[in-house]
């Protein structure tokens, strides 16, 4: 995948993505933003804020991960920076999760192509050099709490509106093991295990409890939280902060490095099945008519 700045770029996916823009930050850094992605950098702190900017909900949509998976690969090599905080430009929401619609009603092709995007961004994000921390800033379920779980160190606003965690058997799926490893890496596994089989979405109080999340602050101070826990873990020096993690985090990774192709095809022959369809129109149909 190649990245031209200020051109419409194909993608081998196949999708097309408009045009960067690219402006001068309030610090003179340069700030650059997809359509869905807004980079905030402070180059003198070698720190990038993202900011999920896929309205109403930043479901993940098949072009909304390829731009993100775009853009980490940018930040990645790049060597002014060592830090992002990763968050949300959408009030009340940091991510929906997966996009129910490129799971609903497409063709096998489609469900393949999809997946490999959702393993991509999972493995950018969890293997990531760099140190992430997320400003969780609002609800977080699903493919929402498992970017939040890929970070280094999770901070998230205190309001019983933003619950977190992995509640795919409430939609009749089922989450993969990659999921369930990285949820075992983090809460361990008997929370895990109660967690998934329950479909449990935890307001901030019990997030903290389980921990799921490592703080809990009140919303306007989410950001300088962010910042403040940045700055301890970017005192370590790089490279033994990194083979740390990379000590930490490979085996999880490898697992399913080994057996992508493998795990593609499982979602493919899940998803596909006539009652998984039915469970996740079903769902989808009831989050809209919530509204009525
Ligand atoms: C073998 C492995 C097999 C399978 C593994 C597959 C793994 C999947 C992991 C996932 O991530 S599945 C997605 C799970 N996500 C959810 O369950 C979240 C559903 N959404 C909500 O609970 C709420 O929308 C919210 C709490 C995030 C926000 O609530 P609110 O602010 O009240 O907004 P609305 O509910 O009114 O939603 C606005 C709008 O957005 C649509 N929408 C919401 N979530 C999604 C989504 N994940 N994908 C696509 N679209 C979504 C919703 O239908 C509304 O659409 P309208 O057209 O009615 O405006």
């Amino acid at each position: 995948m190649a990245l031209l700045a200020g051109r419409t770029v194909l993608l081998r996916a196949g999708v097309r993505l408009g045009a960067e823009a690219a402006t001068r930050g309030g610090n003179g850094a340069r700030r650059f933003a997809s359509h869905r992605v807004l980079v905030e950098p402070d180059a003198a702190a070698g720190i990038a804020t993202i900011k999920l900017k896929n309205p109403p909900v930043n479901s993940l949509s098949l072009e909304f991960l390829t731009e993100l998976i775009i853009c980490l690969e940018k930040l990645e090599n790049d060597k002014t920076f060592r830090g992002i905080i990763l968050t949300s430009d959408c009030p009340g929401i940091f991510s929906a999760g997966l996009d129910l619609r490129e799971m609903c009603g497409k063709n096998p092709a489609h469900y393949a192509e999809y997946w490999r995007a959702v393993q991509e961004i999972w493995l950018k994000l969890y293997l990531s050099n760099m140190v992430l921390v997320a400003a969780i800033n609002g609800a977080s379920p699903a493919g929402g709490c498992l970017m939040a779980l890929t970070c280094d160190y999770r901070v998230l606003a205190d309001n019983p509106r933003y619950r977190i965690g992995l509640n795919e058997t409430l939609l009749g799926i089922i989450a993969p093991f990659w999921f369930k490893d990285n949820l075992v890496n983090t809460i361990g596994h008997r929370a895990a295990d109660r967690a998934l089989q329950l479909g449990l979405l935890f307001p901030p109080t019990e997030a903290l409890q389980v921990g799921m999340v490592d703080q809990v602050v009140p919303e306007d101070q989410i950001h300088s939280t962010a910042l403040s826990v940045m700055s301890q873990w970017l005192a370590i020096p790089d490279h033994a902060r990194q083979l740390t993690k990379s000590m930490m985090r490979k085996a999880t990774a490898d697992h399913l490095i080994k057996q992508r192709e493998a795990d593609i095809q499982n979602f493919v022959s899940f998803i596909s099945k006539d009652s998984i369809q039915k469970s996740l129109q079903v769902y989808l149909e009831k989050l809209k008519q919530k509204k009525h």
